[in-house]
């Protein structure tokens, strides 16, 4: 009995990857909190944080927590990017600009373009076999933008690029069990398309409660459930710690994907079939992880009525936000 559970145990050890994450942009609203959830994660060994403000400050804090793992923060150079990049498994890329009230998701996509082009370009030079989560907005834009660094260096890989839209799953579960006095872990909703207003939509003919699909206000609160908060903030910024949790779920599931688990799904925005035949190269939708990213993904499966409409909507905004990230590098090829 003890024997074979100590054998358990050195099997469950032995199956485990050593798995260096990097949070860059890890002293903002969301990296701080992230870092944090990613400190408390037992299947993270070595966790790298790069910033270019106080990263090191950050990173002093996080390592004082009784976890086994190490943790560094690197100075905002060059070299110290570098270095905090190489050998790692996982990038988290949360850094970027937030929305203020009034602003459009797509509004960010002057600052946060150029932002995110350098740090894929470093990515692509330090660690080019890294599993990139894109958390900077906006996502339908710094995904494609990210995929034409990477081809641009010739290390593109479908499989291991992500844009982060596990918080719209994360807020429709939620929004769901308030309306139906129900313990969110039990509303899984089907969340597709993009990361911005009407390119969200939620699946709910797939739930538990296919009525829902016809009430408007839900839908639109999915939707735009990025907005209340900015309102909220009234100025100071967007969604840090729900989003922390979602980045820090969607490293998980990687991390045990990696580490051979079978059936771990998330939602995610990837280069995939489902549109390209419509000209749109990126799209979310359940994805099915596996040791080296992506497995396989889904089809959005059956949609009703009102769904065809949201998603016939989706299509059209996506595919411009799209062409705009794939355009920026085109003409902003930078250094
Ligand atoms: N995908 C999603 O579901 C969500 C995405 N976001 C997006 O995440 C981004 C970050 O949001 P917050 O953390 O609230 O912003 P923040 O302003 O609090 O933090 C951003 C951090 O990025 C750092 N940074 C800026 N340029 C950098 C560079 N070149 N290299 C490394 N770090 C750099 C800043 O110093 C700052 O510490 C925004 O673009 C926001 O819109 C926010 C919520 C949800
Ligand atoms: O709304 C924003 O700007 C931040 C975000 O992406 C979200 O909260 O979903």
């Amino acid at each position: 009995m003890l024997a074979s559970s100590i054998q358990r145990r050195a099997f469950s050890a032995s199956a485990r990857n050593l798995s260096k994450v990097a949070v860059l942009g890890a002293a903002g609203g969301i990296g701080q909190p992230l870092s944090l959830l990613l400190k408390m994660n037992t299947r993270v060994t070595d966790l790298a944080l790069y910033d270019i403000r106080l990263a090191p400050g950050v990173a002093a804090d996080v390592s004082h927590i009784n976890t086994k793992s190490t943790v560094k923060g690197y100075e905002p150079t060059p070299s110290g990017l570098a270095s905090c990049l190489k050998g790692s498994d996982i990038v988290l890329i949360p850094a970027g600009v937030p929305r203020k009230p009034g602003m459009t998701r797509d509004d960010l996509f002057n600052t946060n373009a150029s932002i995110v082009r350098d740090l894929a370009k470093a990515v692509a030079e330090s660690a080019p076999k890294a599993k990139v989560l894109v958390i900077a907005n906006p996502v339908n834009s710094t995904v494609p933008i990210c995929a034409e660094v990477f081809k641009a260096k010739g290390v593109y890989n479908p499989k291991t690029l992500f844009g982060v839209t596990t918080l719209d799953v994360v807020r429709a579960s939620r929004f769901v069990s308030e309306i139906k006095g129900t313990d969110p872990k039990d509303e899984e909703i089907t969340v597709v398309g993009g990361h911005s207003g009407v390119t969200i939509v939620p699946l709910f003919s797939q739930s538990k409660h296919p009525d829902l699909s016809a009430n408007a206000d839900l839908v639109k609160r999915v939707q735009f459930g990025g907005d209340e908060v900015v309102q909220a903030k009234d100025g100071a910024g967007s969604a840090t710690l729900s989003m922390a949790m979602a980045g820090a779920r969607m490293a998980d599931s990687l991390l045990r994907a990696a580490d051979g688990e079978k059936g771990v799904t998330e939602p995610t925005f990837v280069d995939s079939p489902l549109y390209k035949d419509q000209g749109i190269d990126f799209f979310s939708s359940l994805v099915e992880l596996g040791p080296n990213g992506v497995e396989k993904i889904l089809p959005i499966g059956k949609v009703d009525a009102n769904e065809e409409k949201l998603v016939a909507a989706c299509l059209g905004d996506l595919k411009k936000n799209i062409e705009k990230g794939v355009a920026f590098v085109a003409q902003n090829p930078g250094n």
